[in-house]
């Protein structure tokens, strides 16, 4: 292995080659929550020739992730994902090992990101969210037809990044083939992306086998293309002096800017493809708990009552835009997030010191895994883990401090939290105010609810809801197309 066996550190027994591979299957969270149970919350396993640290408590990922933050700064690389796919536009930011470049790629990304640049781009959440929910009432054809609103939710989350990175935005339906073709890429590469995908990153031997290879090589020739295609447009608009505020244009702007091509390169990956399943993925997979069983709907009325407490005269739809006021809302994205833990085993880590755990010592160079889920739905941290309680986050201890680790944790923590908490409180705070949502007519169009069983495939990085249906009815035609109307004027601009 790439590091020899920890002494005093649990180790999983496996077998030759392929260490724990087999065993790990298609579940690793589920299979490493498991052995937390036998062998403490922290162990080491072997993939293939990869030895990996996992942590799989809340109590255990607080003190490595963030008491130990300055050492468990950097990511590992794999075969795949840094020599096949990311061979000609670089490695996003939350792939990228940590050196200079990544330090300054990472503060230029969490400073256009921060609070109060994430509250300029309000304007443009208003927009995507009023075109996405617009044109899923029309879709619903007055709460006749089931919809997945997967899509929709696509669109939205990817408008919200391409406006933001390119000041360029997708106007076309849900049907877009450009809509369409990154999501599918960014779909395929975050698969190349999982560390329970790929065996080949961990068994070399298995390399020579060319398959995978080339699909990957097909997903990096098919990114290329919409990459190079959004920079050279913005390049042209920046030349023909069309081109709106956006945080790439800023940079190519700046004669004092330290970025090379390769790094703006990656800055761009980063903003494109960062927010395109996880947004979507806790958005939908909430939706789909709302309509689709009994709970979804006693929340959707105490949301709909807690939002009409502080909004009596029915004007969330706008004010969700400038202040976050009902505290309910923001306590259901919590548990959103906690609940579904998009990326149930955390983007990987690599320490670059050494790190004290009991009586072992865990030496510079290993790679870690966060087995987020499993923490987010630790007993001995949550009260009943297995339950979707928004209320936890309201009056509990659970309230205070780090609520759940579906941004991760510590020195690499999520850098577009601020921005994806308001992407998901307005699409709540509008959905919940302009529908009721119902089951489906056919009960097969019913969503899988687990936060493992939903995902369409088991090892892909971030979860992919497998596709359901629900009933969108809207609760007052004439006031939402009055906000609609208003949000339209606001925007008009963009
Ligand atoms: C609900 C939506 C999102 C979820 C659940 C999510 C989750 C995560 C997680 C788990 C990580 C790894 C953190 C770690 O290693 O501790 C991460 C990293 C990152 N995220 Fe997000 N993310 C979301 C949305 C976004 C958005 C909208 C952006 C920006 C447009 C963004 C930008 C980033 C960046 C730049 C990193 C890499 C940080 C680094 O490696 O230093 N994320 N995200």
């Amino acid at each position: 292995t790439d590091v020899p066996k920890i002494k005093g550190l649990p180790e999983i027994p496996g077998v030759p080659i392929f260490g724990n591979l087999i065993q790990l299957g298609d579940r690793h969270a589920k299979v490493t929550g498991e052995w937390a149970k036998k062998y403490g919350p922290v162990f080491q396993v072997r993939m293939g020739n990869k030895r990996i640290v996992f942590a799989n408590s809340f109590e255990s990922v607080r003190q490595l992730w963030l008491k130990e933050q300055s050492a468990l700064i950097s990511r590992p690389t794999f075969h795949t994902f840094h020599s096949v796919v990311s061979s000609s536009q670089g490695f996003t930011i939350g792939t990228s090992p940590w050196d200079e470049s990544c330090k300054q790629r990472r503060k230029a990304a969490a400073t256009a990101l921060n609070r109060p640049a994430v509250q300029s781009y309000m304007p443009i959440i208003d927009l995507e969210s009023t075109t996405s929910i617009c044109e899923l009432w029309s879709d619903s054809e007055g709460g006749k037809t089931d919809i997945n609103p997967i899509p929709y939710f696509q669109r939205f989350a990817l408008n919200t990044s391409l406006t933001l990175n390119y000041g360029i935005r997708i106007d076309g339906n849900v049907q877009d083939s450009l809509l369409q073709e990154i999501v599918a890429v960014e779909r395929g590469v975050s698969n190349f992306r999982s560390t329970s995908n790929n065996w080949q990153d961990y068994v070399p031997l298995l390399r020579i086998f060319p398959k995978m290879s080339n699909e990957a090589e097909d997903f990096r020739v098919r990114r290329d293309k919409y990459l190079t295609y959004l920079l050279n447009l913005l390049k042209k608009q920046i030349a023909d002096g069309t081109d709106k505020p956006c945080i790439t244009g800023n940079i190519l702007k700046d004669p004092e800017a330290k970025f090379n091509d390769a790094e703006i390169k990656s800055l761009c990956l980063t903003m494109v493809s960062a927010g395109l399943d996880t947004v979507p993925g806790n958005l939908v997979m909430a939706l789909a708990y709302l309509g689709g069983c009994d709970d979804g709907q006693r929340i959707q009325n105490k949301a709909y009552e807690e939002i009409m407490k502080v909004y009596p005269h029915n004007d969330a739809w706008s004010k969700c835009l400038v202040e976050e006021k009902v505290p309910y809302i923001t306590a259901f994205v919590k548990e959103v997030l906690r609940y579904w833990t998009v990326i149930p085993i955390c983007l990987p880590r690599k320490s670059i010191r050494d790190i004290k755990w009991g009586p072992a010592v865990i030496p510079a160079g290993t790679t870690f895994f966060m087995n987020a889920w499993a923490a987010d739905y630790d007993a001995e941290y949550f009260h009943e883990p297995e339950k979707f309680i928004p209320e936890r986050y309201l009056d509990s201890p659970e309230s205070t401090g780090t609520p759940h680790y579906g941004y991760g944790a510590g020195s690499r923590m999520c850098a577009g939290s601020h921005l994806a908490n308001r992407e998901l409180y307005t699409a709540f705070i509008r959905s919940i105010t302009a529908f009721t949502i119902h089951p489906p007519q056919d009960s097969t169009d019913l969503p899988i609810l687990d936060a493992l069983e939903c995902n369409l495939i088991p090892t892909a990085l971030t979860t992919e809801p497998k596709p359901f249906k629900i009933r969108f009815k809207v609760r007052d035609p004439v006031l939402l197309q009055q906000w609609i109307a208003e949000s339209q004027e606001r925007t008009k601009g963009l």
